[in-house]
């Protein structure tokens, strides 16, 4: 067993962790944080998880977290890289589950996040933690970077035709849709019910801060500077995100096959039978990334249809598949779990 903590454990991926880690039999939950709710019973405030979390939220500052095996933090971007390298010389391993450590270019980041770096010089060491592309390096590492939940449907949609080379790198598109709790829990104007039920919107049109995060990931994958539109919507579903991903093909290929064989091994990456789409609605917690691959006839066109759960594949469910290659779990270890219907 390991004993974790977790810092931010009232937002919407610190309960997803809770929810899936209360199942895990190789982990000990020590101490969860929340600065508002320090003292609070956990299942005070989250009756679903009465009698599976018996602890209180505690303050950060007092919490112990340099006695835990390993620390996610599922907080607001910028406060990880303030507290990782006390926690990494105390022998803790750390997920971060926001953003600072995960784009390599420091200037690029601060652009982005418009903040200074507290912790420039662990940057380099930080793995970034998407198994299908880093397994062997998230087994060793001690500092992890979680994808952000775009650039996982996005970058797992793309991977196969990058690899083969076969696509024009320079006109990607990925046009993307979010739930709403993929803007966490804290209260805005534009998650009311009555702003964002019964409506549909584009957003970061002229740039959102993953689209540096995505052109980073399939570069280091063609190994050539990458360029892509990416435009994210906010759709009225709770949770999920569905990825349409389009690409101009420089050679004919077997997309199904290509796609079928790249990820036969990876157990949260399903690619359905030629001719299937996923479905929307099937997205709401599901563990997994699910690709539906689609040619029009008689173009030279790949759409890709990539599909993920904003707090499973893309947030808590892959910090924790992180986790169990970081300790030699098995991977799937807590979190091969059915997706829920309706
Ligand atoms: N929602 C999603 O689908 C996804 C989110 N992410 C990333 O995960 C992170 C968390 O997201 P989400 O759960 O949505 O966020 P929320 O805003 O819903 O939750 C933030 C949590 O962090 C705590 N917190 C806030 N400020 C601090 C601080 N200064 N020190 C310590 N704790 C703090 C809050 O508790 P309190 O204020 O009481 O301390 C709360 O528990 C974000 O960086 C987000 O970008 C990544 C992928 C997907
Ligand atoms: C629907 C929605 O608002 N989504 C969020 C992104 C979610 C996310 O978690 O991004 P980071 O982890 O990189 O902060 C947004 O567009 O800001």
């Amino acid at each position: 067993m390991i004993n974790v903590g977790i810092v931010g454990g009232t937002g919407y991926t610190g309960v997803e962790l809770l929810r899936i880690l209360s199942q895990h039999p190789e982990v000990n939950i020590q101490t969860i944080t929340s600065r508002n709710e320090a003292g609070i019973e956990v299942a005070e405030l989250f009756p679903s998880l009465r009698g599976h979390i018996k602890l209180k939220f505690s303050d950060p500052v007092e919490s112990e977290l340099n006695q835990c095996d390993l620390v996610f933090f599922a907080t607001p971007n910028g406060i990880a890289m303030q507290q990782a390298q006390t926690l990494l010389d105390a022998g803790v391993r750390i997920i971060d589950l926001a953003a600072d450590f995960r784009i390599k270019d420091i200037a690029e980041w601060e652009k982005w996040y418009g903040m200074r770096h507290a912790c420039p010089g662990l940057v380099a060491e930080a793995v970034y933690g998407l198994p299908e592309i880093n397994r062997e390096e998230i087994r060793k590492a001690r500092l992890i970077a979680n994808p952000g939940c775009y650039p996982t449907a996005v970058q797992l949609g793309f991977l196969p035709l990058i690899e083969a080379g076969i696509v024009d790198n320079q006109n990607l598109i990925a046009d993307v849709k979010s739930g709403v709790s993929g803007a966490g829990r804290k209260a805005e104007v534009h998650t009311l019910l009555a702003e964002a039920a019964d409506n549909f919107k584009a957003y970061g049109v002229p740039g959102h801060r993953h689209l540096p995060e995505i052109k980073q990931g399939l570069s280091n994958i063609a190994k050539e500077p990458v360029d892509l539109i990416f435009v994210p919507h906010l759709t009225p579903m709770i949770r999920g995100i569905h990825a349409t991903l389009y690409a101009n093909l420089a050679a004919h290929i077997d997309l199904q096959t290509l796609y079928e064989q790249r990820y036969a091994k990876e157990p949260f990456v399903d690619v359905l039978p030629a001719g299937k789409h996923p479905e929307t609605r099937s997205v709401r917690g599901s563990n997994l990334c699910r690709i539906a691959v689609h040619q029009p006839q008689g173009r030279n066109t790949a759409v890709i249809l990539s599909v993920t759960d904003n707090l499973v594949k893309g947030a808590a469910g892959q910090a924790v598949q992180n986790m169990n290659l970081m300790f030699g779990f098995t991977e799937t270890l807590g979190i091969n779990f059915v997706p829920l219907l309706p």
